[in-house]
C-alpha cells in the first residue's frame, strides 16, 4: 500500500516540486495549515442545525442553542471568509515566488542547451515548454493541494457529524461514495494521450505566430497569407477535435458521479425515514445528517470537475522535469581546466562530423594555423566551411578526432574560458532589441562609451551612429529591424572588435555590405586580425587573398591548401578555377558598368 502510495503520480510529483517550496515551507504550511479551520467549518453548520430542528420545529421551545444556531452560522460564515481571503493570499504569494524560481532554473537550463537542442526544437515548443508548463505545474500544484486539503477537512468533519447523528445511515453513505471515487481513476489513462496531443497542437500555434512574426516581409513578398492561414485553421480544427474527444471522454464523469450521489441521497432518506418513525433519530438529527451529506457530496462532486486540471499540471511537472533531468550534451568536463591564453597553434586533428549520425558532413579534416596566422575557408556552398568553425567554440562536438588548442583538447577546457578566448561574426548576426551601446556592449560588458566609439570608428560606424539623434542611444529594434543589412553587420563587427579576443571567425562577415563599405570594412578587420588567429570564411575570393593560408574544403573535405600565390600556380587547381571564374565575371560586371556609363555620357543632351 504504501510502495504504492510512493510510485503514485501524486506522491512523486510534490516530492519533484518540493525542493521549489522548501523555501517558502512556512508561509506554505501556513496557508495550507488553514484549510483545516477553513474545510472543517462546513462542519459546524450542519452541526448547528440539530438543535434548531429539534427545539424551534419539533418541541416549539427555545432553548439557548436555538438562538444561537443563526448567530453561530453567521460568525462562522465571516470567520471561514476572512480566513478563505488570507489563505488564498499566501497561496499566490507562495505560488508566484516557486513559479519565477522554476521559470528561473528552466530558463537557466536553457541557456546551457548546446545548439543542436535548438536545432531540434521549434520556437513554439519552447515557449509552451518553458513558459505555460512552468505556470501550470505550479499554480496547479498549489491550488489544487489547498482546495485538496480544505475539502479533506471539510470531508472529514461533515463525516464526523454523519456519524454523530447515525452510524447507520454513516455506513449506507460511505458506501456510495466509495463507489463516486472508482470513475475518477479510470479517466486518467483515457485521457493521458489526448492531452499530450493537445500540449502539442497548442505549441504548433506559438510557432504559427511566431513565424508570422518574423517572416512577415517573405510572407507579404509571397502572397503567402492563403497557404499560412490554412495551415493555422489545421491547427486549429485538430485543436478542436482533441476538445471534444477529450469532453467526449471525461464529462461523463462528473453527471455519473452526481447520478451516483443522487442514489446515496435516495437510499439515506428512505431508510432514514424508518430510523425516525421507529425512534432510533431525531427529525433534527435527521435534517443536520441529510445537510451534512448534500455539504460532502459538493467537494467530492468538485473532485471530479478538478481532475482534469490536476492531471494537466501533474503532466506540466513531468515536461518540465524532463528538461531539468537533461544533462546538457556540450557541458564542462569534470576536471575542466581554465583556457589561460592562446600562445602557440590551434589544430584540427582527423576530425570527422555530422549533424546526424548517418550523415558525415566533415571528413577527416586536418588543419593547423599557428598563433598570428590567418586561415581562410573557400570553397563550394554547403561544403562544411561554417560546420568546421562552428566546432571550435564547441558549438557542436567532433564526431571523431580532436580540436586541439596549444596542444590541449578543447574538450577538456572549460565553455566559458574557451569561448571568452574567440570573438565570432556571423553571415546572420542576431542583434538584441536595444540599444546601439547595449549591442556593442555584449563584447565586453564593462566598456566605457570611450571604447565603444574606438570600436564602432574600427568598424566604420562612427559617421552613421554620430548622425544619430540619439546617438548611442538609439533603439535598434527587435532583431535590428531598423539597420540595413549592412549597418547590422557593422554592429556585429564592432562587437567583435571590443571583445578584443585572440582568435578572431569571421563566417561571411562582409557578405551585406557593397564593395565600397566591403573594402572600407576589410581594411578594419586586417586592423583587427593583426597579432591574432584567424578563420574566415568568404565567398568573394578577392577579400582573402592575403590569408597565411587558404583551405579549399569541398563535401566535408580539404581539396588545396596554401597561399593564394601557390594555388594560383597549381595547374588545374580547384581554388585557381574558383579564382578565375570570379574575376572573370567581376571584370564582365565592371565592362557593362563602363559601357553603360559611357552611353548615359553620349546621351546627354548638348
Ligand atoms: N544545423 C544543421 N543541421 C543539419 N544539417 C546542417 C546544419 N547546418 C548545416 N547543415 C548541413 O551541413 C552541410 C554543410 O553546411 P555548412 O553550412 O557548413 O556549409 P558551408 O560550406 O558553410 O556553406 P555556405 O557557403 O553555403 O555557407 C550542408 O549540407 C548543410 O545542409
Amino acid at each position: 500500500m504504501l510502495e504504492k502510495l510512493r510510485n503514485s503520480p501524486f506522491y512523486l510529483n510534490y516530492k519533484r516540486m518540493w525542493p521549489y517550496v522548501k523555501p517558502y515551507w512556512f508561509r506554505a504550511l501556513l496557508a495550507m495549515w488553514l484549510c483545516i479551520p477553513i474545510g472543517s467549518l462546513d462542519a459546524v453548520i450542519a452541526l448547528s442545525l440539530k438543535p434548531y430542528m429539534d427545539m424551534v420545529l419539533i418541541e416549539k421551545s427555545v432553548g439557548t442553542s436555538a438562538w444561537y444556531a443563526p448567530l453561530f452560522i453567521i460568525g462562522f460564515t465571516i470567520g471561514q471568509g476572512a480566513l478563505t481571503y488570507l489563505a488564498t493570499y499566501l497561496n499566490v504569494w507562495v505560488g508566484s515566488h516557486v513559479t519565477n524560481d522554476l521559470k528561473m532554473s528552466l530558463y537557466s537550463k536553457l541557456l546551457t542547451f548546446e545548439t543542436s537542442f535548438f536545432d531540434r526544437q521549434n520556437s513554439g515548443d519552447i515557449v509552451f515548454r518553458f513558459n505555460n508548463d512552468a505556470d501550470l505545474a505550479c499554480s496547479g500544484l498549489l491550488s489544487n493541494l489547498r482546495l485538496f486539503l480544505s475539502r479533506l477537512f471539510s470531508s472529514l468533519s461533515l463525516i464526523g457529524v454523519l456519524f454523530y447523528n447515525s452510524w447507520q445511515l454513516s455506513l449506507i453513505a460511505m458506501i456510495v461514495l466509495g463507489c463516486t471515487f472508482y470513475p475518477m481513476t479510470r479517466v486518467r489513462n483515457m485521457i493521458k494521450t489526448i492531452m499530450k496531443q493537445t500540449v502539442a497542437s497548442s505549441s504548433q500555434t506559438i510557432t504559427a505566430y511566431n513565424e508570422t512574426f518574423s517572416g512577415n516581409r517573405t510572407i507579404m513578398a509571397y502572397n503567402y497569407q492563403p497557404q499560412q492561414k490554412e495551415k493555422f485553421s489545421k491547427i486549429l480544427a485538430s485543436l478542436f477535435r482533441l476538445n471534444i474527444k477529450m469532453t467526449q471522454r471525461s464529462s461523463w464523469l462528473s453527471p455519473v458521479m452526481h447520478i451516483t450521489a443522487s442514489f446515496g441521497i435516495a437510499a439515506t432518506i428512505g431508510y432514514g425515514s424508518h430510523l425516525i418513525l421507529t425512534n432510533q433519530l431525531t427529525p433534527g438529527g435527521f435534517v443536520s445528517f441529510i445537510s451534512a451529506l448534500l455539504m460532502l457530496y459538493t467537494p467530492i462532486k468538485n473532485l471530479g470537475n478538478n481532475f482534469n486540471s490536476v492531471q494537466f499540471s501533474f503532466m506540466a511537472i513531468e515536461r518540465v522535469f524532463e528538461i531539468l533531468d537533461t544533462p546538457p550534451a556540450i557541458r564542462n568536463k569534470e576536471n575542466a581546466t581554465e583556457l589561460k591564453s592562446v600562445n602557440r597553434d590551434i589544430e584540427f586533428r582527423n576530425v570527422c562530423f555530422g549533424y546526424r549520425p548517418d550523415v558525415p558532413v566533415l571528413k577527416n579534416i586536418s588543419l593547423k594555423a599557428d598563433v598570428g596566422q590567418s586561415i581562410a575557408l573557400v570553397g563550394n556552398s554547403g561544403g562544411g566551411k561554417s560546420t568546421i568553425v562552428s566546432l571550435l567554440p564547441r558549438f557542436y562536438d567532433v564526431d571523431t578526432g580532436q580540436i586541439l588548442i596549444d596542444g590541449t583538447d578543447i574538450r577538456d577546457v572549460t565553455l566559458t574560458s574557451l569561448r571568452d578566448k574567440m570573438a565570432i561574426v556571423f553571415q546572420d548576426n542576431f542583434l538584441f532589441a536595444g540599444t546601439i551601446r547595449d549591442n556593442v556592449r555584449i563584447g565586453k560588458p564593462d566598456a566605457s562609451d570611450e571604447e565603444i566609439w574606438k570600436a564602432l570608428d574600427m568598424a566604420y560606424l562612427t559617421d552613421f551612429v554620430s548622425s544619430l539623434a540619439e546617438g548611442l542611444d538609439t533603439y535598434i529594434g527587435e532583431r535590428g529591424i531598423l539597420l540595413s543589412g549592412g549597418q547590422k553587420q557593422r554592429v556585429a563587427i564592432a562587437r567583435a572588435f571590443i571583445k578584443d579576443a585572440p582568435i578572431i571567425i569571421l563566417d561571411e562577415a562582409t557578405s551585406a555590405l557593397d564593395n565600397k563599405s566591403e573594402a572600407v570594412v576589410q581594411k578594419a578587420i586586417e586592423n583587427l586580425m593583426k597579432n591574432k588567429t584567424v578563420f574566415v570564411i568568404a565567398h568573394r575570393l578577392s577579400t582573402i587573398r592575403n590569408a597565411d593560408r587558404i583551405v579549399v574544403i569541398n563535401e566535408g573535405e580539404i581539396m588545396e591548401t596554401g597561399s593564394h600565390e601557390e594555388l594560383m600556380n597549381t595547374e588545374n587547381g580547384v581554388y585557381k578555377a574558383l579564382y578565375n571564374a570570379q574575376f572573370k565575371s567581376s571584370e564582365k560586371k565592371q565592362e557593362r558598368k563602363t559601357e553603360s556609363d559611357s552611353i548615359q555620357i553620349n546621351d546627354k543632351p548638348d
